[in-house]
């Protein structure tokens, strides 16, 4: 088939590489031109596991291209997915569709025959409706049909997630439609995975309800982090012994700092936001309390260092190990590493950033930060450790904690990912402090 992927950001590029993958000849459209030269040549614009690989072999066997004109794709096209952004407007009081919008209004009148167009953002619920109407309105004939497809796809396993979906939701109006979906997805339906039709509207609350029930899951165990703290419970057995039973899981429920990145807290913020337009009093209370949860956690994460500090941090030398939203991606939008990092120099300290991939993200959205380039420069000379990006470098790595023992002025680990294997570091002498556990110290183990 002839597909095209419109806005080839986090989601777009990959989705694109994956297109080929499956078979397609595919033409991703950009507008920045620069990611797209680079797209072109088949470099990744950031770091994505695998996903330079597949990127390059596309792009060198021709059945993968990139381009910054849109009518170049709707001649070249029959189906077209639109991926670019959905960012929350600046007053926060929703979504700024108009990148869709844009999408939607530019491409239409550019298709000559019949075509598809997919979305796949992250949208409103009844943004399909409206786009409906541009669609036909500014259709030369009959033919060209809308197709919702939420995305569930996690950074740092795009090209996995891509290519081996656990579902695949589309909401749509006609038999055609439906047609259309199982020849672009054919070879991974023909695994097995479960497509789910639906309407529209449903496909726009299911990508919603997901993503807001992700958030719910992790305020959810922060929350018991909270409560953890004031009885001398241990936040980590409790998630690990609710998560057994299967109707909890454990998915979702590692404590720490709050969830980030470039979707998450954007899509609950803004479906809070609808819902509460819409006037569901229930679902607006419940979002609200994950949201408030989530904003609290970076002071937890302060608070705790302070307690490991044992005192005011002002001038101390913290290396803050992880910069990224998360491990295994570059993307720092809404970094709760970051978030810290401006918290604990608000406070006078100075953190030392560290991140194997997300440096020259990071350095480009706060210059006024420190960096360094190795994990070892980070942590010489430095009071504390805070690990704040649970990258398996920091977490797994038996030499880091033995190395870095001998570069620190004290062994003093926080890790507000609770991601550590904390008895590697109390061998090498260190005390490990978690939140909503007992600190853990070096004599006791
Ligand atoms: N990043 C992710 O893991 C996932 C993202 N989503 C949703 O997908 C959408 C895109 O997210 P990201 O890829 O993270 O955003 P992004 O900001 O990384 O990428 C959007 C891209 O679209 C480009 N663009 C904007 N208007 C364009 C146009 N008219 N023509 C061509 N290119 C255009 C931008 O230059 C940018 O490169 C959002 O709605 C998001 O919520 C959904 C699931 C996963
Ligand atoms: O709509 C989207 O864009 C995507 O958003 C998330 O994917 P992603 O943003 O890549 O990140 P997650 O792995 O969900 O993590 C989000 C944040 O929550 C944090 N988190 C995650 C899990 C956990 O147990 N605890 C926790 O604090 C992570 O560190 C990170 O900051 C969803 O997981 C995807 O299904 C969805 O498609």
């Amino acid at each position: 088939m002839r597909v095209s992927v419109i806005g080839c950001g986090h989601l777009g590029a990959p989705h694109s590489a994956a297109m080929a993958e499956l078979g397609h000849e595919v033409i991703g459209v950009e507008l920045d031109p620069d990611k797209c030269r680079a797209l072109g040549d088949g470099i990744a614009p950031f770091y994505e596991a695998g996903f330079e690989d597949l990127l390059a072999r596309h792009t060198s066997s021709g059945r993968l291209r990139f381009t910054t004109d849109l009518a170049e794709a709707a001649d070249f096209a029959d189906l077209h997915f639109v991926t670019v952004g959905t960012p929350l407007r600046e007053d926060g009081r929703g979504y700024d569709v108009s990148q869709v919008i844009g999408a939607v209004r530019s491409l239409v009148p550019l298709l000559r025959g019949p075509a598809t167009i997919v979305g796949k953002s992250t949208v409103p619920v009844g943004t399909v409706a409206r786009l409906q109407e541009i669609v036909d309105a500014g259709a030369r004939g009959s033919g060209v049909e809308l197709i919702w497809n939420p995305e569930f796809l996690r950074e740092g396993h795009a090209v996995q997630d891509s290519l081996f979906p656990d579902r695949i939701v589309v909401g749509l109006t006609s038999p055609r439609a439906r047609e259309m979906v199982e020849e672009v997805y054919a070879p991974i339906l023909a695994r097995g995975v479960g497509l789910i039709v639906t309407d529209p509207p449903t496909a726009e609350v299911i990508k919603s309800a997901a993503n807001s029930f992700l958030t719910t899951k992790i305020s959810f165990i922060n929350a018991i982090a909270e409560v953890c703290e004031f009885v001398g419970a241990d936040v980590n057995m409790v998630a690990h012994a609710i998560g057994i039973d299967t109707r909890i899981g454990h998915g979702g429920m590692r404590p720490g700092i709050g969830y980030g990145g470039g979707c998450l807290p954007k899509d609950v913020a803004a479906f809070t936001h609808r819902v509460g337009e819409l006037g569901a009093r229930h679902a607006h209370e419940l979002l609200s309390a994950v949201e408030s949860v989530n904003a609290g956690r970076p002071l937890a994460a302060v608070e705790l260092i302070e307690k490991a500090n044992g005192g005011p941090i002002s001038g101390r030398v913290i290396a803050l190990l992880g910069a990224s939203f998360k491990a295994g991606t570059s993307d720092v939008r809404d970094s709760p590493a970051l978030r810290l990092a401006g918290q604990l120099a608000e406070r006078g300290a100075v953190p030392v950033i560290y991140d194997p991939e997300a440096l020259a993200a990071a350095r480009t959205l706060y210059p006024e930060l420190a960096y360094a380039d190795t994990a070892e420069r980070a942590v010489t000379d430095a009071d504390l450790v805070v690990l704040a990006t649970e990258w398996p470098e920091f977490t797994a790595d038996p030499k880091l904690p033995v190395a870095a023992a001998g570069l620190v002025r004290r062994k003093v680990l926080v890790d507000v990912r609770n991601a550590v294997e904390s008895g590697m570091w109390l061998a090498a002498g260190w005390e490990v402090w978690q939140l909503g556990r007992q600190p853990q110290l070096p004599e006791a183990h």
